[in-house]
Order: structure tokens, then sequence, then C-alpha cells
């Protein structure tokens, strides 16, 4: 059957509630999403067998965000489909992947790797899988209760099967984690397997229809082909063989880092699009007196607030689209056995993830602030977003550790700097900055951008000379590294925001050639306004680092000032370009049509506190005390 996919999930009618979902209790979230989450994955499958074909050129990016609106929360599924499919199909072998990877297979997954006590430090992960070469299989042991794993995704009532981080042991020796496919739930009665013990973790933040849970083992055996065997085995006579790198365990974390970059970018052009749109709706106050009331957008601190957002949702589709390149690119090395870009793409990914997810959830803020009251609204969906977009930046690599990874590599070029050793050439201005060879400031894109590297230089010397100084009044070099780590996370953040700015700029540049010129222009001045709002926040680092003065500073400000005022009115026809339907923005605020305030009545006519012209608390509780007197 040839089908277009948007109209064909559109029309499937129980993927679409009545009753908004604010208004279900725990229990009743989770069994209307998972009820979904099996009509969506019946509709991948039938895509992938090509039972069904898609008429329409964006899938599967129209089924992934088509869900948001679906779900208005979480896909139960998406470690399922995101991480575990995913991760056998990076680290299984060829014949367990033959194996495991059936289109209808029974295996509902999950990625289960963060304990109860260790989720950063994941070398600290308790939880063992012991060869016993008796029966050639693993036993998989949780020791104590900070060994219990706890917050996968879909693993509370979901999963029947997970990939299990664990620490492995041959004969008495710990080859440290690997990655283990362990079945926990009977595939026809879905009760737990003997030796199992699993469980959801309860309401959180946000992610309340993704059932994450805890698992703990007692004893429980696997086949040792379980044992994710594609780069590292465990041979029949409990033979070890070695990875070409030992950190390939951690690919899946590598990927799901970039894939993220990109999904953030999404986020933001929904929060973009809810918010100006609004901002185009609400008219509050003139700004001349003898006016009316004009559109609030019209102020110039509110454009301030939005075109930052809708210009960071460029930048992190783009620089998404970059980095899921330069993976491709590096795992396609790994193949061949070349493991040489692995660092720096380790070093990108975490640095890149942590200011994605952290300026994603700001800006999100942001949005919601900039619609007054009725951002606050669950209706509005902002705080829907912001409670998904923030939980990025503590999964898949807390924002400071992450940032401390990136630190390494910085540390490392410095060091190479500093004792006058070949540097590549994407560090050759380490070079430049320790030789005072300073550019003169230009006050343009390619300007700020030499200007962010001298800060990355900058904040990078202080971060070193800071851990010299510790190491030279005998501190350990760990110890030293933890009294400097303020300064490290410093130098990692302005590293992560110099390639920001350089990766848009220029690919926003190349793109300019290849579009119209009314749309050349419109691109450049966004990616312009993200350069210059980036540089008057750091100014202050500019001043102590860069050649900058206060009349350019002066000058970027009135720059910036005249780029607001010239995207104001492509503010709308930015936002309506991202092209995000209705049905997934789920906002009343941001519908295209602009019926705000019709919705917002319409939306309160749904709360079940309505539903009663006199609630039944009244005469329970409070007619008995305001009344006492008068009976
Ligand atoms: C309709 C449905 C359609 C569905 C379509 C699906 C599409 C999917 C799209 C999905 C997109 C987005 C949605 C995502 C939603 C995700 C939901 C949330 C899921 C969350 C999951 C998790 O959180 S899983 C758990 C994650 N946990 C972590 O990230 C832990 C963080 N900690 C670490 O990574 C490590 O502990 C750390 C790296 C900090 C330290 O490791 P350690 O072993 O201690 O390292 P050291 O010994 O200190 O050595 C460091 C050296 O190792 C190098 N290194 C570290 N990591 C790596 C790596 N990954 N690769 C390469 N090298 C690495 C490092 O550079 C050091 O090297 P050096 O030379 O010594 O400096
Ligand atoms: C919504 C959500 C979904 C998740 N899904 C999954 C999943 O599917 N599978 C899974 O396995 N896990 C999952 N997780 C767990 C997640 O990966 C961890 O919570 C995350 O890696 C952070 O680890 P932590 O909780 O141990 O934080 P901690 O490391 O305890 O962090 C607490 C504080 O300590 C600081 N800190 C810790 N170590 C250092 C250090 N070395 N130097 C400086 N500061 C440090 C941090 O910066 C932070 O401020 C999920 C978490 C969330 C919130």
């Amino acid at each position: 059957m040839m089908i277009h996919t948007n109209n064909y999930i559109l029309n499937i009618k129980e993927l679409w509630d009545d009753v908004p979902e604010e208004y279900l209790s725990h229990k009743e979230r989770y069994e209307n999403a998972i009820k979904k989450a099996f009509i969506v994955l019946k509709v991948l499958r039938q895509l992938h067998t090509g039972n069904i074909q898609i008429t329409d050129h964006r899938t599967p990016t129209n089924v992934y965000s088509i869900q948001d609106g679906i779900f208005r929360n979480v896909n139960p599924l998406l470690i399922h489909i995101g991480l575990f499919w995913s991760t056998i199909a990076a680290q299984a072998s060829t014949e367990q992947q033959a194996e495991w990877l059936q289109p209808d297979s029974s295996m509902i997954g999950t990625y289960v790797q963060t304990e109860l006590g260790h989720g950063s430090f994941i070398r600290g992960i308790e939880t063992t899988a012991t060869y016993d070469s008796t029966t050639d299989e693993f036993i998989l042991h949780t020791p104590r209760l900070s060994a219990y794993k706890w917050w996968p995704g879909g693993l509370g009532n979901t999963a029947n099967a997970c990939l299990v981080m664990a620490q492995l042991y041959i004969n008495g020796t710990c080859h440290g984690l690997h990655i283990f496919l362990a079945q926990i739930r009977d595939f026809d009665t879905h009760k737990p397997l003997p030796g199992i013990k699993v469980g959801e973790i309860g309401p959180k933040m946000g992610f309340n229809t993704a059932d994450n849970g805890f698992l703990g083992f007692d004893n429980h055996r696997i086949p040792r082909t379980n044992m994710l065997m594609k780069n590292v085995q465990v041979l029949r006579d409990g033979t070890y063989v070695k990875p070409k790198h030992d950190k390939l365990t951690y690919g899946s974390m590598l990927l799901t880092r970039v894939t993220l970059i990109s999904d953030l970018a999404y986020q933001l052009s929904k929060a973009a699009t809810i918010a100006v749109r609004y901002s185009a709706v609400r008219r509050q106050s003139p700004i001349k007196s003898n006016e009316p009331e004009r559109q609030i957008l019209d102020f110039v601190s509110q454009q301030h607030k939005l075109f930052i957002t809708i210009a960071s949702s460029h930048v992190y589709r783009v620089v998404g689209l970059w980095m899921w390149n330069s993976h491709k690119r590096v795992t396609a090395d790994i193949h061949e056995g070349n493991m040489g870009q692995l660092p720096e793409l380790h070093a990108l990914a975490c640095c890149l993830k942590a200011i994605s997810s952290r300026d994603a959830s700001a800006l999100v803020e942001q949005c919601r602030l900039a619609c007054g009251g009725h951002g606050y609204m669950m209706a509005s969906n902002l705080p829907q977003i912001y409670a998904y977009t923030t939980a990025a930046v503590t999964y898949e690599g807390e924002y400071t550790v992450l940032l401390l990874q990136t630190a390494r590599y910085l540390v490392k070029f410095w060091r190479l700097a500093a004792e006058h050793k070949p540097l590549p050439q994407n560090f050759a201005y380490f070079e430049d900055y320790i030789k005072k060879n300073f550019e003169q400031w230009r006050n343009s894109p390619e300007g700020i951008i030499e200007g962010f590297k001298a800060i990355v230089a900058g904040k990078t010397k202080a971060a070193y000379d800071t851990l010299q100084c510790n190491l030279r009044n005998g501190r350990e070099f760990e110890e030293a590294w933890n009294m400097a780590s303020v300064q490290l996370t410093n130098a990692s953040e302005a590293y992560a925001r110099s390639l920001l700015c350089e990766v848009f700029w220029k690919e926003t540049v190349q793109l300019s050639t290849k579009v119209s010129k009314s749309l050349a222009i419109v691109l450049e001045q966004l990616a312009e306004l993200y350069l210059m709002y980036w540089a008057l926040e750091k100014h202050g680092d500019l001043l102590l680092y860069s050649t900058i003065s206060r009349n350019d500073i002066e000058a970027l400000q009135s720059r910036y000032e005249e780029l607001l005022a010239l995207i104001r009115p492509n503010a709308v026809g930015l936002v309506d370009a991202f092209d995000i339907r209705d049905e997934v923005l789920c906002s009343t605020l941001g519908a295209y049509d602009g019926r705000v305030y019709e919705r917002m009545m319409e939306e309160a006519s749904k709360s079940p506190l309505n539903e009663d012209v006199v609630n039944e608390s009244f005469h329970k509780y409070i007619r008995p005390v305001t009344m006492k007197n008068k009976l």
C-alpha cells in the first residue's frame, strides 16, 4: 500500500487524545502511551518490511516528529528504537545481528547502564557478569542495593529484554565493562523471569510516559553468546579477545550524544514557533501613548528573547548534521581498524551535547517567559518541552562531566603548544596566542570567530597554568585537576561556543550560494545575529582575551539591534518555515491560525473541574465552614 505518512498517522483515531493527558493518573498515562506506542511500532514495522510505502519525502524524521504530538511526552519505546536496536546494530557481531535484529522479533528492549550508586562514573558500575566455562554461560548478578540498575527508559513495565552494562569477570580477573543481552520477562506472559527483580521508579519532572525502571539480577544466567561480540570476544574456553580501543563499548553514548544535538534543534524550533506566533497575536500596551496597543513582537526586548531561539535552532540543526557526518566518517574508519579520529569525535560530541542541551533548555524557558502567564499553562506545551529538554542536560552524560572530558583534550593540545611541539591545524591558534600573534579586532563574523578562539586559548591557558601551579605545590594530578575544574569547564564551554560560531557561519555562507538571494540574506542575518548575540554575552571574556575595545563593543551592540529590526518582518515566516503541524506542536498559543484565546477557552472547558457547576467538595468541606454560624 502506498501511503502519505503524515495523513496516515494523523488519521489513526486511537493515536489522538480526547482527554488531555495532564488529567490522567500516572498509571493511565503510561497505559495510554503504550497503546499508542505499539500502533506506531506497527506502522514502523510495516514501513520497514515494505508492506506500506511512503509517498512523502521526509520520513523517518516525519514519523519521529509526529510522535511528539502523539505522545505529548515521550514514546515509551524511545529507548527500544533509539538505543536498544542501534546498540545491537553497532556492537553485535554479524551473526548476533542476524539473530536479534529481526523486524518481527518478540524482543522489546532497553539500554540498562546507570545504577542507583553510579551514573556518571561508569567504571564504578557494580553489576557483574561472571563467565562459567562449565556451562558456557555468564552469570549476571547485582551484589548490593547500590548496584541496582536505575533509570532505563521502558524498563519499568514495557521491556522484556535489555542490553546490560556489567563488569566482566573471567577466572577471577575483571576485564571491565561489557554489554550483554538479557531476557528479563517471559515473552508470552510478560512476568519477570526467575532471578529478576524489576519495576518502575515513579513520577518524574517529565518523561512520565517512559516507565523508567529499576532492575536487579540474582545470579541470572545467559548464554556466552549473549555478550555483544563485534569489537570484543570471550571464547568458549574463556579466552578474552581485547577490543582495538578500550572505549568502543561506550559507542552508544557517543552516537546518542551526536543524535541529541539535532533533536534539541527540533525542540528549539517548536518553542520558537509557539512563542513567535503568540507574540504576533498578543497585543499589550502601545509603544507611543497615542497609538493602538502593539503586537508584543514589536518590543525590541521581546525580539531579543526570541530571535536568538530561532537562530539557535538553525545552529543546532546545522551542527547536528555536521556531527552526524563526522560520526559516519569516523565509524567507517573504525571499521577499517583506524581509531585515530575517535578522541576528537568524542571530545566534540561531549562539549556540543553539553552546551546544546543547556542552551536549549535555557532558551525554551526564555520562550515560556516570553509568553507571560499563558506560557505557564500546560496547554501552551512550553512546560512539557522544557521538562523534556532539561533532562538532556543530565542524561547521556551529565553536563559538567562531559565538559571535563573535552577539557582533557584541550589541555593535551595546550601542553603541546606550551612545549612548542607541532599542533594540528585546528589548534594552530594556541601557538598564535602563546606568541602573542593577536589579530587586530574586526567587527565582523570572521572577527568574532577569531575572538572566540582567543577566548578558548586564554581560558585553556588559565586552566592549564592553575593545574601546573597545583602540581608544583605538591598535589597529585587528579587532585590538581579537581582544583582547576571550574576553569577547565569554562575552557570547554568556550571551545563549544567557538565551534558553534565557526561551523554555523561557514555552513551558512556556503548554503547562501545555493539558495535564492533573498533567502540567503535572511539566513546570513540569522547567522550574524547568533554571533553578535554571543559576542555581546561574552564581551567580558573578549575584553580579557582579545583585542576588542569598548568602541567595538558599542558598535556590535548597534549592529545587533539593527539585525533585530531586519529580522522582525520575517520572524513569523521563519517559524512557519520550521513546518511543524499544529497536531505536533500541541499548543494553544502557537497554532497556525492564531486563535489563541478561543483555543485557551476550549482547552479550559476540558478541565474535569468544570464538569459540575458546583463541585461536591463544596458540600463536604467548604459549606460546613463558611455557613457554620448561619445554620
Ligand atoms: C516513531 C519512533 C521513531 C523513533 C526514531 C528514533 C530516532 C532516535 C533518535 C533519538 C534522538 C534523540 C532522543 C534521545 C532521547 C534519549 C532518551 C534518554 C536516554 C538516556 C540514556 C542514558 O542516559 S544511558 C546512560 C548514559 N551515561 C553516561 O553518559 C555516563 C557518562 N559517563 C561516561 O561516559 C564515562 O564514565 C566518562 C567518559 C565520563 C569516563 O569514563 P572512564 O571509563 O572513567 O574514562 P577514563 O578512564 O577516565 O578515560 C577517559 C579516556 O577515555 C576516553 N573516552 C571516554 N569516553 C569515550 C568515548 N565514548 N569514546 C572515545 N573515547 C572515550 C576519553 O577521551 C579519555 O581519553 P584520554 O586520552 O585519557 O583523555
Ligand atoms: C530522563 C532520564 C532518562 C534516563 N534514561 C536512562 C537510560 O535509558 N538508561 C540508563 O542507563 N540511564 C538513564 N538515565 C541516567 C543518566 O544517564 C544519568 O542520570 C546521568 O548519566 C547522570 O549521572 P548521575 O545521575 O549519576 O549524576 P551524578 O554523576 O551523581 O551527578 C550529580 C552531580 O555530581 C557532579 N559530578 C559527578 N561526577 C563528577 C566529576 N567527576 N567531576 C565533577 N562533577 C561531578 C555532576 O556534575 C552533578 O552536578 C536517565 C536519566 C534521566 C534523567
